[in-house]
């Protein structure tokens, strides 16, 4: 059972995300207004929040939003004890808007996937997974990622000397595939072109060993900002930021070795973390991002040197911004080949990562090189 002041509170930053604001939005400017929730209060009210966004399409809009999230509550207790009392026929009609099914194939274990809790995953420092899982305890290493662990405990991790210190990143497991995907190094040249807070930005960087240079942009120079203080504290200085708001009108001149586009997205693969956005993306969204994936993808194109190579991530499923993104890219531009992703373990040159064979983000990587 939930408290009542849990349940008010979360009742409170629901009508907020009536406005509309985005419900991890609402609930940080809530947090800021209510400076006096402590962080066990603030984690109960955030769990209830999602909870009730996992389970919106069962719930009874006629109650109040106290019962709803109740409710909601209840449908996930129940649902975590024996994921089989919810059928799978439910959750596939349920736990997504309909249209989803026109642009994905949607596996039943998805589903499930979609309904847990998500996991939270670090980045150690190259080579020091092994300290930092004894220094924080309740780490789990996974043998897809040398320097991920999947921590399960309670700790405020940005609190923790280690996470001020810069031994750490909080950065999904699917997004350090994409890093580890691109395997730039040491010494060359990069483009993070959508680099935005710098979260795959580090992770170059200490893939390079901080020795070479990459060129951080996004179109958000407040993102940029951010993305220096996180590389000050992590001592990253192999790096230099720009705006570009991803026009044909280029930041440089430089040709690069590697170009990563982690493009803006309709965000299915992050469903799991942030459920509210099920509910407010729709397919023109999918349709429009599409065409600035394109976009982007076609401008930096000319920026790569022979045997340069070009990393195309985005953090959702769906076939019009991934797989039909990438083959109109390979059509279009018979100088570039794709390019197997051999540091991922395959052959392939493009790779759907899921939630729920990672339990993680979904996202989509996809790579070609230059032709000399
Ligand atoms: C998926 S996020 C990037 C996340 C980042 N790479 C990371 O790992 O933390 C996409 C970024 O693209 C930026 N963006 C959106 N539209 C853009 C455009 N037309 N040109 C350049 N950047 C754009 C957004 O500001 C956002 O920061």
């Amino acid at each position: 059972m939930l408290e009542q002041a849990t349940l008010n509170h979360a009742a409170r930053v629901l009508a907020a995300t009536a406005e509309p604001l985005p419900a991890d939005i609402a609930l940080r400017q809530y947090f800021v207004a209510h400076p006096y929730l402590g962080g066990r209060e603030r984690r109960a009210i955030s769990r209830a929040l999602f909870t009730y966004f996992r389970w919106f399409q069962w719930l009874d809009q006629r109650a109040s939003p106290q019962k709803r999230v109740e409710q909601a509550v209840a449908l996930h207790e129940k649902f975590t004890a024996d994921p089989k009392s919810v059928k799978p026929e439910a959750l596939a009609a349920r736990a997504v808007p309909a249209w989803l099914s026109e642009e994905m194939d949607l596996p039943p274990d998805f589903f499930l996937e979609l309904q847990r809790e998500p996991a939270l995953w670090l980045r150690a420092r190259p080579g020091t997974a092994g300290h930092l899982a004894a220094q924080l305890r309740d780490c789990v290493p996974t043998p897809r990622a040398p320097d991920a662990l999947h921590y399960c405990g309670q700790q405020d991790l940005f609190r923790t000397a280690q996470f001020h210190e810069g031994a750490f990143e909080i950065q999904d497991l699917a997004s350090q595939l994409v890093g580890l995907a691109a395997a730039p190094n040491p010494g060359e040249t990069w483009w993070d072109a959508c680099a935005g807070e710098g979260g795959k930005m580090l992770h170059l960087a200490d893939l390079m060993a901080n020795k070479g240079l990459i060129w951080a942009t996004d179109r958000s120079v407040r993102r940029l900002e951010n993305l220096k203080r996180r590389a000050a504290r992590a001592k990253i200085f192999n790096f230099r930021t720009a705006p570009w708001d991803g026009s044909a009108k280029l930041p440089t001149k430089t040709k690069f070795n590697g170009i990563l586009i982690d493009a803006p997205c309709s965000g299915v693969g992050t469903w799991q973390r942030n459920p509210h956005a099920r509910w407010t993306t729709s397919l023109h969204d999918v349709r429009e991002l599409a065409v600035t994936q394109r976009a982007l993808l076609e401008h930096v194109a000319g920026s790569l040197k022979a045997r340069g190579r070009l990393i195309y991530s985005v953090c959702t499923l769906t076939r019009t911004e991934t797989t039909a993104v990438a083959d109109a890219f390979t059509a279009a531009h018979p100088e570039f080949e794709p390019a197997p992703l051999s540091s991922l373990g395959t052959d392939r040159s493009s790779l759907f990562l899921w939630p729920h064979e990672l339990h993680a983000n979904g996202m989509f990587v996809a790579a070609w090189q230059k032709k000399s």
